[in-house]
This record gives C-alpha cells, sequence and structure tokens, in this order.
C-alpha cells in the first residue's frame, strides 16, 4: 500500500477590502471579502516541504489588493481577473478557486430627519455618506480548471415575508402529527441561493439585479400551499428570463411564525400576534434546472450547503 496525496488546494482566506470610486465628487463603494485559492503541480511542498512551487498565500493577498487598485467592477469579473493572473503567469498552477462575498451600502439620504416618510425624496443621498443596507450578500465561485472555468454566483441572507397568501394542509398525519392544517399564515424565509451561468462574458451586476428581482416579484406572487412551492417558481422564473443560467440551487429556512394564544387573557387572535421561533426551523432545499443544460462538471464541488 501506497500513500499518496490527493486533491488540494491553498490560499488567502477572506481579504477584506474596501474600495472607494472617488473620481467624481460622487463616491462609490465596494466592500468585499476576497478568497483565493490556488490549485496545480504542488505534490512536492506537501510530501518533501519544497516551497518552489508555492506562490505565498501572502503574494495572493497583495495580489488582490494591487488588482483592486485597477477597480473591481462586477465580483464575476475580479474573480476571473485573478484566476486569469494565476494561471497565466505560474505554469504549474493549472487551476483555483476565487470567491468573493459582496457587502451592500446604499447612500444615506439627504435632508430626510423631520419629513414625512412618504414625502421623503428617495434617490438623493449623500455624495460620501453610506448606511449598511441589510446582512444580505451577493456572492460568487469562480473555479478554473485548466481550460474550464465555471461560474456559481448567488446571493445570501436575503430575508422576505409574506404576510399571507401562505397555506400549508393536505400532509399526512400520524401519531406523532400536531400541526394544525391552515389556510393562512406567515410565510417568511431568509433566501440563500446560487446560479450557475453558462458563459463568462455577461453584464454580471445587471444580471444579479434582475435575478434578485425575479426571485422577490416570484416569491410575493406566489399564492403559496408549501415554501417548496414558492422555490420552485422563485428558481422556474429565473430560468425563463435567464438562457444563460443553467440551474438555481436554494437553501431556504421556513422561519417559523406562530400565533400566539391570548384565549387565558380573554382575547381572540385573528391573525395578528406572532411569536417568531429561531430554532428548530424547517430546512428546504432544492436544485431547480433545466433538463438540457450542460453539464456542470465540478462546478458545485466546492459550494458547501446545497443540495
Ligand atoms: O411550507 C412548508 N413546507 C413543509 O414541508 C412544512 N413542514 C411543516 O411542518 N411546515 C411546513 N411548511
Amino acid at each position: 500500500m501506497t500513500i499518496v496525496l490527493g486533491a488540494n488546494q491553498y490560499g488567502k482566506a477572506e481579504c477584506r477590502l474596501v474600495r472607494i470610486d472617488r473620481e467624481t465628487p460622487r463616491h462609490r463603494i465596494t466592500d468585499v471579502s476576497v478568497t483565493s485559492q490556488l490549485r496545480g503541480d504542488l505534490d512536492a511542498v506537501h510530501i518533501e516541504g519544497d516551497n518552489a512551487h508555492v506562490v505565498a498565500t501572502d503574494t495572493q493577498k497583495n495580489t488582490v489588493y494591487a488588482f483592486a487598485r485597477d477597480g473591481i467592477g462586477a465580483i464575476e469579473n475580479f474573480a476571473l481577473r485573478l484566476g486569469a493572473h494565476f494561471t497565466g503567469d505560474f505554469d504549474w498552477i493549472t487551476g483555483g478557486r476565487w470567491e468573493i462575498e459582496q457587502y451592500q451600502w446604499s447612500r444615506i439620504a439627504k435632508g430626510e430627519a423631520g419629513v414625512e416618510p412618504a414625502e421623503r425624496p428617495g434617490s438623493n443621498g449623500y455624495d460620501h455618506s453610506f448606511v449598511k443596507a441589510s446582512d444580505e450578500k451577493r456572492n460568487t465561485i469562480v473555479t478554473v480548471d485548466g481550460e474550464n472555468i465555471s461560474i456559481v454566483s448567488g446571493v445570501s441572507d436575503l430575508v422576505v415575508l409574506n404576510s399571507t397568501a401562505s397555506e400549508f394542509w393536505g400532509y399526512p398525519k400520524d401519531r406523532y402529527t400536531t400541526l394544525k392544517e391552515t389556510t393562512d399564515r406567515i410565510l417568511a424565509t431568509s433566501v440563500s441561493a446560487r446560479w450557475r451561468y453558462l458563459t463568462t462574458e455577461l453584464d454580471f451586476d445587471k444580471t444579479f439585479d434582475d435575478v434578485r428581482s425575479i426571485m422577490l416579484d416570484a416569491f410575493a406572487s406566489t399564492h403559496s400551499l408549501a415554501l417548496q412551492q414558492s422555490l420552485f417558481q422563485m428558481g422556474k422564473q429565473v430560468l425563463e428570463a435567464h438562457p444563460e443560467i443553467g440551474e438555481i440551487k436554494f437553501s431556504m429556512p421556513n422561519i417559523h411564525h406562530f400565533l400566539v394564544d391570548l384565549e387565558p387573557f380573554g382575547l381572540d387572535n385573528p391573525g395578528e400576534v406572532f411569536y417568531v421561533a429561531d430554532r428548530p426551523y424547517g430546512l428546504i432545499e432544492a436544485t431547480v434546472q433545466r433538463d438540457d443544460a450542460p453539464d456542470a462538471g465540478r462546478a458545485w464541488d466546492t459550494v458547501p450547503g446545497f443540495c
């Protein structure tokens, strides 16, 4: 028997980077975390400690910051640039994985203090002042394997809620079933979705915005008999509108809102007062795919948390 080295990759994880575009007084902010990992002929360092092929993780980190000097643009394009650089400049680096997570900021709106919300102007925010928008994140994983490049992009922590138009009934009952059937409940979830692009030539920012809007619209407009049904509608409508996406995967916790029993206080509760359970939670996961999508290869191998 011989012991041999299996799959391996290495790099710098979570290079946190903020770039300010300041060519005009109206600044733009890009806030990301970049993980760079290289693959290739790296047996010698593992087996003998020979570092001749080891592009230091410190060098990878510096490259990320140096490349940001030229602008970041869409996170997919930034990851593709990094991939082309490392596989192009070092013969023995034949592939790698570049993961980027992006945090959202919006402009602080001007002159809203003391103004009724309905009267607020909205878009004319301050030029150089921002407020963290939400916990929602945009992300991408670009994987290079020789000539093959795959791009899996997505969103996480996109929290949505329908206050009605959600039912859940018709499920099997056994001696352990206590859940009451309902024709009117709150449906809330935190959407994590990842989709695989079938091309590297795309306006990734515009496509991301559109995919996100379609998912939100599908969630809102589906009269839901189960979170599974809402999930499928979200994926189906994304794929129908975007032929450049092969498949989309979702992981969606069911954020349970339970009606509080107010009877002990002599009160009714016609769907108005809920308590929100943080755990345990239903976890609904699925892939929505085209039956003729080109084979995904290893694109999903290093995307954790999806089925
Ligand atoms: O939308 C739902 N899907 C389920 O599978 C499920 N199971 C459950 O207890 N409640 C719900 N709700």
